[in-house]
This record gives structure tokens, C-alpha cells and sequence, in this order.
């Protein structure tokens, strides 16, 4: 089946390669592949300064993939993301799972040139925003604006103006979710996820979508900040669990022998 057809219904935003796919997974997915990923061995968990991750797969070298082959797990997130997206000329052999506390994140930032440029990422636990940056060479001189508050205090504003039509814009990114993007999406914008416990979804190019799913997923309780009141403000996630979140990808090239780069 053509791309088009297979996640055209998912497409979310102005960019055309950017996918949103809510309730990828079933609830007893999600358990499965949690219990794996904390059934792992203490070592295989590589602790970073601001979260803790999984690689699985290989080592990625600039120069291509050290392979070590995928548990099966993996390989079955893995081929049906491949058969239901369309989008990798081969299932991926690389995933990434990151683990984020509360208040933990990750810097914007643009995936390596080892891979094939797109990105499926399986959201799990914690709902949080991603945002995405065009990245700093569309960036045109920032102008300066002035604005008056009604005290007719002058204040300086920057505005950042960007090349082409480009915008910064977030996802909200529910559990069971996949994202995937490729082509401008992969190369044009940095994305990444702020470090703080309070994350605002309010214009989130997928927010209709998202929230359609939110009761099913049972983590906007009553109580919880991030219940929607219809007050631009209060369109807030409140992080109270951990997120985790596993990053699939294609190295295209693998290299057999260690001895043969
Ligand atoms: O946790 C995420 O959703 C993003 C992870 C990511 O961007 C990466 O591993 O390169
Ligand atoms: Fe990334």
C-alpha cells in the first residue's frame, strides 16, 4: 500500500511528514513491553545527566551499525511499525529507550547521520509535549518589536523570523502513541522536550487528536491540572509518572565485522 494511504488519515500539522498515531498499542501492549524494559538487567540501563536509557540493537557509529539482534519484544513493535507505516525500506534494527522522571527532558537536538531520516517514537507512561525548532540555519536576524502595556511602558520584544514558511510548533505525545516523522520534519527542525514538570499542549498541532483518546487513557484524572476548563491557561500536563519512550529507527548500514570499518 502506498504511504499516502496508510497514514494520510494520521497526518497532524502544516509539515506533510508528520504522523500522529494515538492508541498505537493496546493497554496490555504497553504492560508487556514495560515489563521487559524493567525486567532488563541493571547494567543494560545507561544513566545520562538528565535521564537514564536502553540501546538496543548495536552501537551506532558515524560510520554504520555494530549490530546485536533485537529481542523479540522489539522486533514485534518494531515490524508493525514497519508494515503499518510504510515508511522504512526494511523494519528497523535500532531502538532507543529513554526513561524521563517528572522533571527531566531532553535538549533540542537533531538525529545522527548514521540513520535513515525517519523516526517512529512509541510514547509511554506520562504524557508530554515535544517541541520542534526550525533549525538555526532558517533562521533570519531576529527583528526587535516594540509593545505598549496600558500603563504606556514600552517593552522591547525579539521575535525570531524564520526562512521559508518555517515555524516553531509542539505535539502532544499521550501514552500508547506513536510519532513518526521523516524528510523536513527530520532534517529541518530540532525537537526536543523541556525539563520541567508543567508542560503546555494549548495550539499543539495534534491537540484535537490527542485529547479525543484522553479518557481512554486515564491520565488526566479529575483532580489533575491538565483537566481541560476551556481556559487557554489551563492547558497544562501535570507530569506525575515517569515517561518512557522508545525511539525505532533503520541504520542502513551494518557493518559484520568489527575489524572491518
Ligand atoms: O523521548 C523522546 O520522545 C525523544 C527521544 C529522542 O529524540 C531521541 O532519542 O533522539
Ligand atoms: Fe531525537
Amino acid at each position: 500500500m502506498e504511504e499516502k494511504e496508510k497514514l494520510g488519515h494520521y497526518k497532524v500539522g502544516s509539515l506533510p511528514t508528520l504522523f500522529y498515531v494515538p492508541d498505537f498499542i493496546t493497554d496490555s501492549d504497553q504492560n508487556l513491553i514495560l515489563n521487559n524494559i524493567y525486567g532488563a538487567p541493571a547494567s543494560k540501563w545507561k544513566s545520562l545527566k538528565n535521564r537514564r536509557l536502553q540501546n538496543w540493537g548495536g552501537v551506532v557509529h558515524q560510520k554504520g551499525l555494530l549490530p546485536q539482534v533485537l529481542p523479540t519484544w522489539l522486533t514485534n513493535l518494531t515490524q508493525k511499525i514497519y508494515e503499518e507505516s510504510g515508511l522504512f525500506s526494511s523494519a528497523m534494527n535500532h531502538v532507543l529507550i529513554n526513561e524521563y522522571l517528572p522533571n527531566q527532558g531532553i535538549m533540542p537536538h537533531q538525529d545522527g547521520p548514521a540513520y535513515f531520516p525517519v523516526v517512529a517514537i512509541l510514547s509511554l507512561g506520562s504524557p508530554v509535549v515535544m517541541d520542534f525548532t526550525p533549525h538555526a540555519r532558517l533562521k533570519l536576524d531576529s527583528q526587535d518589536d516594540f509593545e505598549k502595556d496600558s500603563d504606556g511602558r514600552t517593552f522591547e520584544i525579539e521575535k525570531d523570523k524564520w526562512l521559508d514558511d518555517h515555524h516553531p510548533f509542539s505535539v502532544l505525545l499521550m501514552p500508547r502513541s506513536l510519532l513518526i516523522f521523516k524528510d523536513k520534519a527530520y532534517s529541518d527542525y530540532l525537537h526536543g522536550i523541556k525539563d520541567c514538570t508543567l508542560h503546555c499542549y494549548d495550539g499543539a498541532v495534534n491537540e484535537t487528536e490527542a485529547l479525543k483518546h484522553k479518557e481512554s487513557n486515564g491520565v488526566f484524572g479529575s483532580e489533575d491540572a491538565s483537566e481541560t476548563t476551556g481556559k487557554e491557561e489551563h492547558k497544562n500536563i501535570s507530569r506525575t509518572s515517569n515517561r518512557i519512550s522508545l525511539t525505532c529507527r533503520l541504520v542502513p548500514k551494518v557493518h559484520k565485522n568489527l575489524f572491518r570499518f
